[in-house]
């Protein structure tokens, strides 16, 4: 890939995983970054992912490739017009929000369809910021590129190439498409999930005893719940009518779904779930998708302190990046269980040997 030079303008968890994607993947592209936040920028300084920051929008962006429109949807608009005077026509535009109509709307106005994909990465996390951006968190995960139709094919071609590099896969879809199909798999779990932990909260005891026990299957359902409200505000705001439309089928599928509860219908309930789980192991088999295997496992720790910290501590020694880790409450076993999740398989064979070696048992799902 030629010596490219790409702009940031919002390096958080997703502007940052894409840096370090491509910083990773070509070492000799050049970086140009420019976040409100001073720290992030500093910290990708030293971290060699970015070349140069900038402190504002301003010429230096003019010599840019490609600039990716990384802040929060709202911000993105403000942006727009103080960039669109540095932009040069070679460059292609691109921007990571969730919802495509508005921004395409946007960029019409401006007079810069022709120099603009409309990109969103079907990958991310409950966290934000630059600190908790990865390269990985883009591997095989499906890029959504929505080019208005005037945009040349070799501008597509160039920038199916940069998400290939990325680990990602490109898939061109136009924008309205994409805002029916976010809506159902992305948009409206992210309603289902929030709702969900708030019926909870407002049914649980005193003593909060739902929430102790809240083993796998409700953390599975709601983890996206843990989200950025604002970012969730935004994409409500801008997805409206395909969200509430797919909501209101919802709504009256689960009115049909208590209708047959209260009638016991044996034969329909089991048709429900046994539909969902012959659609729902169909999507696992699909192995290059978005659903990533998760590298997790589970040891025995004593019950003292600074037992995790000098777990955590010994895996850091190691360069090992942990993704999640916690203690699990609803297991069998005596003492207590910690379980660690990691980004990727070597990662997670590298703790396996650390561990093993350091005599704590591990228990692992086949
Ligand atoms: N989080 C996800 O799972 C996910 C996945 C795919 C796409 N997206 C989309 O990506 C976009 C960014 O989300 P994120 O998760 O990276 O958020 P984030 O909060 O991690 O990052 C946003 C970054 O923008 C910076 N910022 C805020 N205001 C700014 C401004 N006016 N100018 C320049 N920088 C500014 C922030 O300091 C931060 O570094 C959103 O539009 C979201 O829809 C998010
Ligand atoms: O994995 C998560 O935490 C996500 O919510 C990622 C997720 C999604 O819904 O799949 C969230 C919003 C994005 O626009 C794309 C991906």
């Amino acid at each position: 890939m030629k010596q490219l030079t790409l702009g940031f303008i919002g390096l958080g968890l997703i502007g940052g995983s894409i840096a370090k994607a491509l910083k990773a993947a070509c070492p000799e592209i050049s970086i140009i970054a420019y976040d409100i936040n001073g720290s992030t920028l500093a910290l990708a300084m030293e971290e060699g992912i970015a070349d140069r920051i900038s402190s504002s929008i301003d010429a230096s962006f003019s010599a840019c490739d490609y600039i990716f429109l990384c802040a929060p949807v709202s911000k993105n608009d403000e942006n727009l017009k103080v960039l669109k005077q540095f932009l040069t026509p070679s460059c292609t535009l691109t921007d990571v929000g969730s919802v495509k109509g508005d921004i395409h709307r946007h960029i019409e106005e401006a007079g810069l369809s022709g120099q603009f994909i409309g990109g969103h990465p079907m990958a991310g996390s409950e966290r934000f910021g630059y600190i908790n951006s990865k390269a990985i968190l883009l591997e095989n995960a499906y890029y959504i590129l929505t080019p208005p139709p005037c945009v040349s094919e070799k501008r597509v071609e160039d920038f199916r190439q940069l998400v290939t590099a990325m680990g990602a896969i490109p898939l061109v879809l136009n924008d309205e498409q994409h805002d029916y199909v976010t809506a159902a798999v992305s948009h409206l779990p992210h309603i289902i999930a929030s709702s969900l932990v708030n019926l909870v909260k407002d049914s649980d005891s005193k003593d909060g005893i739902m929430k102790m026990i809240a083993a796998g299957g409700f953390k599975d359902i709601t983890r996206i719940a843990s989200s950025s409200p604002d970012m969730w505000q935004q994409i409500c705001l801008t997805n409206t009518g395909n969200i509430a439309s797919l909501l209101e089928d919802y709504v009256e599928a689960l009115i049909r779904i208590k209708e047959q509860l209260y009638k016991k219908d044996a034969q329909f309930l089991y048709r429900f779930f046994d539909e969902a789980r012959i659609y729902r192991d169909s999507f696992i088999e699909t192995s290059s998708g978005p659903i990533k295997k998760s590298y997790s496992l589970t040891i025995d720790i004593a019950d003292e302190a600074g037992a995790l910290a000098s777990i955590a501590t010994m895996l850091a020694l190691n360069n090992i990046s942990i993704k999640n880790i916690g203690i699990v409450h609803n297991r069998e076993l005596e003492e207590g269980a910690l379980r660690i999740e990691f980004y990727e398989e070597a990662a997670i064979q590298t703790a396996r040997e650390i561990l093993k070696s350091r005599g704590y048992v591990i228990y692992e799902k086949k």
